[in-house]
């Protein structure tokens, strides 16, 4: 009981929800949901940005520092009446009159967000308590993106919300992942305290057309070395296992989880489809030729190996050195969010490696020859 309200299962306010902007019922605006995306600028933000602007009732404001986000990801959108592009730190206070807050501002890959790790605290904890007091101020309902890190190096598979994570406090990933811990306990703090409307959801690794190319990531380092014919680097001991979910479920399940009535924590990945005695339960004992039929799980070899048949069977693939804490496994249990959001991922490993390697040669400029 104690850990099933700890887990937001059980939550009760201690105050009602502030009163909701008027925008939200204003009949003569001809916009009237004003949505702030945060870190809009960003991979994951641009996709939710495009598809938050196919619906001519949304107003979208976005808000970047433009650390590991391009305006560029956003050009289509410049200039036309319902868009807004701010540069902004959210670590620092931002007065807006909003009606919904989708906040992705933060470094995701590794390498950017240890580049700078008190930076990356101070987005996670300062940020997120900016967005919340702009919540609070406006009666806005916001969305956090958290991530699947919060379980840390997992000691249980696959992740369920309940599992409250196995997480170096002092490691080098810490200033993301106990970042990202903190900014779901502000989160839950405001809603019991303010009654602020919240939903969080715990994404899981997310690839797809407009990653920085070098952005460190797996996919993208994998096919852009694909693309330029550089070996393909695998961190050993390479039986890691991450499984990927495409941009455009992940945007789809972003939506649906801000717009039902769940506060989450909710996972939103890929586990694939669940084939029956193919656990990795032991991560020592993972079997690499299980290609793609499996269950969308796949160790780093697996899916250099994959890359390699799909974009380059010339290329190389090599081992070469980790760095500390890197999980071994991750997986995530979908139960959450295809009970209560009706979701479930639909492109497949197979079909979104394609997708991203066609974005990467067109901004490469490197044609495909065989
Ligand atoms: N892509 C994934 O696999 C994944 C997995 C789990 C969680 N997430 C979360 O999703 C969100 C988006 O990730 P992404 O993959 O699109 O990363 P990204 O780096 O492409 O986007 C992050 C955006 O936030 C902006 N930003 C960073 N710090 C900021 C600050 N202080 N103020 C304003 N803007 C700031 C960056 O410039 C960038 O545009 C992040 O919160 C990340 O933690 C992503
Ligand atoms: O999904 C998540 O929750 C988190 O996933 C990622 O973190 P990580 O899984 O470490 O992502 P990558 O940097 O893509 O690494 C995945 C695996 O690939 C390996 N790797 C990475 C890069 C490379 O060139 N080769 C390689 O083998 C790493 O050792 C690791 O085991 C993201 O970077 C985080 O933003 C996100 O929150």
């Amino acid at each position: 009981m104690a850990k099933e309200a700890a887990n937001g299962e059980n939550h009760s306010t201690t105050k009602p929800p502030p009163n909701p902007s008027p925008l939200r019922s204003a009949k003569f605006f001809q916009a009237n949901m004003r949505i702030l995306v945060t870190g809009g600028a960003g991979f994951i933000g641009s996709h939710l940005v495009d598809k938050l602007m196919e619906n001519e009732k949304n107003e979208v404001i976005v808000v970047d520092n433009y650390f590991t986000g391009s305006k560029d990801n956003l050009r289509q959108w410049i200039g036309h009446p319902r868009f807004e592009l701010i540069r902004h730190d959210v670590t620092e206070p931002l007065l807006i009159e909003v009606d919904q807050i989708y906040h992705l501002a933060c470094p995701a890959s590794p390498i950017f967000y240890k580049y700078n790790p008190v930076k990356t605290i101070k987005t996670n904890v300062i940020g997120t308590l900016n967005m919340l007091g702009l919540a609070k101020r406006v009666g806005a309902r916001i969305l956090l993106t958290s991530t699947s890190e919060v379980y840390g190096d997992p000691l249980v598979h696959p992740q369920d919300e309940s599992y409250w994570g196995n997480v170096n406090p002092i490691g080098v990933r810490s200033c993301y992942d106990e970042g990202k811990r903190v900014a779901e306990t502000l989160m839950f703090d405001y809603h019991r305290q303010h009654g602020i409307e919240i939903r969080i959801a715990r994404i899981f690794n997310t690839y797809g057309p407009r990653m920085n190319i070098d952005d460190g990531r797996v996919v993208s380092n994998f096919i852009a070395q694909a693309i330029r014919d550089e070996p393909l680097t695998v961190q050993s001991p390479g039986t890691q296992t991450r499984s990927f979910c495409y941009v455009s479920d992940m945007v789809d399940g972003l939506i649906r989880l801000m717009q039902g009535n769940n506060t989450g924590p909710i996972n939103i990945g890929n586990p694939g489809i669940v084939i029956p005695n193919c656990h990795r339960d032991d991560h020592n004992d993972v079997n690499t030729d299980l290609g793609f039929s499996h269950a969308g799980e796949f160790t780093m070899v697996e899916l250099a190996e994959n890359v390699k048949e799909l974009i380059n069977p010339k290329v190389e693939i090599i081992s070469v050195e980790n760095t500390p804490d890197d999980p071994r496994q991750r997986k995530p249990d979908i139960t959450k969010a295809k009970e209560l959001l009706g979701w479930e991922p639909k492109i497949k490993l197979r079909e979104g490696l394609p997708l991203m390697e066609k974005d990467f040669r067109k901004r490469l400029g490197i044609h495909r020859t065989n």
